[in-house]
């Protein structure tokens, strides 16, 4: 029986990262001066993503992305070949502009989220990055030009791989997002 393919790192089973993973070098697809990135530690929140923002190699129906804090991020090589996909996006996705491929993406804007960095930990050059715990808009694959018939089945193939399917962010990082929301405007407090 052939299985719904997510992503091509995840289809063979989900790889547990190693808890001895002190960080890595993310490189692009360009086989002439690649976009080289160093990365400073495990990264965080690693999930699947489905929304059409995120990179994902061809092929793939998912993005696999985690997040780092900004200042463990350095542009080792070639930074000249990257351009930011969307300045208006909250996540200022920085691809290179010969192979399409996303390298790190800050959120700089007043957010929850300002002062991570989004990368994509398939571009690691080393293996040990934390696996991905979760898959965040499921429901958008849709508008990338997946069949709504299949959905029931790409639900069940997450699951069985332990990728909890969700059509926004997980739980803990809606509330994260929420608390913050609520702390700005003064509705909760502390
Ligand atoms: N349904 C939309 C969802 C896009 C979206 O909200 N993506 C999330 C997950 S990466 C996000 O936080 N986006 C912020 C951004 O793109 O800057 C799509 O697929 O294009
Ligand atoms: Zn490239
Ligand atoms: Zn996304």
């Amino acid at each position: 029986m052939a299985s719904v393919s997510i992503h091509p790192a995840l289809d063979g089973g989900v790889k547990p990262g190693s808890a001895s993973f002190s960080g890595g070098t993310l490189v692009c697809a360009c086989a002439d001066r690649p976009v080289k990135v160093a990365i400073k530690g495990q990264v965080a929140h690693n999930h699947a993503c489905g929304c059409t923002k995120c990179w994902k190699p061809d092929g793939a129906r998912f993005s696999v992305v985690a997040v780092t804090a900004h200042e463990n991020v350095t542009v080792l090589e070639n930074g000249d070949k990257l351009a930011v996909v969307d300045p208006s996006a909250l996540i200022l996705r920085h691809a290179c502009k010969g192979c399409g491929v996303h390298m790190y993406g800050p959120v700089e804007r007043d957010h929850a989220f300002k002062g991570l960095d989004f990368i994509h930990p398939e571009r690691f050059q080393e293996a040990g990055w934390a696996e991905p715990g979760f898959a965040a808009f499921v429901s958008s694959i849709i508008e990338a030009g997946v069949d709504p018939s299949e959905m029931d089945g790409v639900r069940a193939r997450l699951k069985e791989l332990g990728l909890e399917p969700y059509d926004c962010l997980s739980p803990a990082l809606m509330d994260y997002i929420a608390t913050w929301v609520a702390k700005k405007s003064g509705v909760l407090k502390g």
